[in-house]
């Protein structure tokens, strides 16, 4: 047996995905699943994989579930039943697929359970980075990146000693809007910002990319999982995603992983590092990918990648501010609550606003989340 896993967020687009990797390797059993209020795809996944134990964050669908099932699998509830998921005795490792900074204390319990982490929730390490990265050495377990830039990333690195990093360079579709003046995004719709060029996921982390917030956190991330410095990952906007991030390395020579913008590639690889297992998933025919362009993002129309580097200079609790307001700025764009343009002001309010705290603890950078939560919903 390759490994036994839990997912959080099964429901979703990277859980989803993870569930189509685990039909195609056949060698992973699935113990714990998770939603937060899809239980008839929960119910789907719970007959074909049969895990032993299920999360609904909702209390009423998590009731609704339990009379339907009537037994046969426990069903839990709330955080404390996110928590029970992944911190399963059985499993060794925990697929992170839920959305937000919910994900950070299951993710924190799990490790100290010394479980494996299949890191897709980028939220985690963006609010409270050097507490997990700490918290996994002390444990022994590893993170194992599913973020397709991160995976590219861990992917060039292998053979190669870490040390001798000289710059990340971090590849951006440049979202929807990528080449839109200020001017042109004061009118776009949530409709617009839902239309990423290349990949299907989330409403949330779509709208972060249009944004480009989500390459702001994925900076964040990166300086954790790969322990450099803001000033050695450079973002470039490659409209193509196929090339997922490139290490430069000390020598000038550059290492870039490939493939065609199907995530469940870095997923599966996070399940079988360090194996590399067949699939038959669609491969690159470069005489038909035939250009690869490159271009500098521009950080006065993209204000939220500027405000991400800012956060990560100040540190401390200030990622978790920049997270949290963008989580709430984001909320209230798709319903429809503020404009395009009101998530960056919204998050630089924020960020002006929070008295930093150096050095945080969990229970500091949690306390910054909800002050920010609080602030963003109110303006
Ligand atoms: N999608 C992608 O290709 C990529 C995603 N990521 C990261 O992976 C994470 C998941 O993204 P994605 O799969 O797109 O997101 P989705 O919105 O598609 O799925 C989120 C999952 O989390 C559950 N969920 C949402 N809110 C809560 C909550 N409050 N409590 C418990 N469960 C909750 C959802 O349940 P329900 O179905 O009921 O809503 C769903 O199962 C994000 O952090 C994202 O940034 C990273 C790289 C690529
Ligand atoms: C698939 C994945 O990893 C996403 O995070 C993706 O990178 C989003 O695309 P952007 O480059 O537009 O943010
Ligand atoms: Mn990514």
């Amino acid at each position: 047996m390759l490994r036994k896993i839990s997912i959080l967020g099964s429901t979703g687009s990277i859980g989803t995905q993870t569930l189509d990797v685990i039909r195609n390797l056949k060698d992973i059993k699935v113990c714990g699943l998770s939603t937060n209020q899809n239980i008839e795809l929960l119910e789907q996944q719970i007959h074909e994989f049969h895990p032993k134990k299920v999360a609904v964050m909702d209390e009423k669908k998590a009731y609704e579930l339990k009379k339907r099932l009537n037994g046969s699998v426990e069903v839990l509830t709330g955080i404390d039943g996110l928590i029970e998921i992944s911190t399963m005795e059985e499993i060794d490792t925990v697929v992170t697929s839920v959305v937000g900074t919910i994900g950070l204390i299951p993710t924190f319990e799990a490790i100290k359970r010394k479980k494996n982490i299949a890191l897709a929730n980028k939220e985690t390490l963006v609010t409270a980075g050097q507490i997990i990265m700490e918290e996994a050495k002390k444990n022994d377990v590893s993170i194992l990146p599913v973020d397709s830039e991160h995976s590219a990333i861990f992917q060039c690195l292998q053979g190669n000693k870490q040390n001798s990093i000289h710059r990340i360079i971090l590849t951006a579709s440049g979202g929807p809007f990528r080449g839109k003046s200020l001017a042109d995004l004061q009118s776009v719709t949530v409709e617009d910002a839902l239309k990423h060029p290349n990949w299907s996921m989330g409403a949330k982390i779509t709208v972060d990319s249009s944004t480009m917030m989500n390459k702001g956190l994925e900076v964040i991330e990166a300086k954790w999982l790969f322990n450099v410095e803001a000033k050695q990952i450079e973002v470039v906007v490659h409209p193509q995603s196929m090339i997922h991030s490139m290490v430069e390395f000390e020598d000038g020579s550059i290492m870039a992983q490939i493939g065609e913008p199907d995530m469940r590639v870095p997923i599966q690889y996070a399940l079988t590092f360090p194996k590399r297992y067949k699939n038959n998933w669609p491969k690159v025919d470069f005489t038909k990918r035939n250009v690869f362009s490159f271009e500098q993002p521009d950080l006065s129309i993209f204000k939220c990648l500027q405000l991400a580097y800012d956060a990560l200079a100040i540190g401390g609790s200030m990622p978790a501010v920049l997270n949290a307001a963008n989580e709430i700025a984001v909320e209230r764009f798709l319903t429809k609550e503020i404009q395009f343009l009101d998530i960056p002001l919204m998050i630089e309010k924020a960020m002006e606003a929070h008295n930093t705290i150096m050095n945080p603890t969990l229970s500091d950078i949690l306390d910054a989340d909800q002050w920010a939560r609080e602030f963003t919903k109110g303006r």
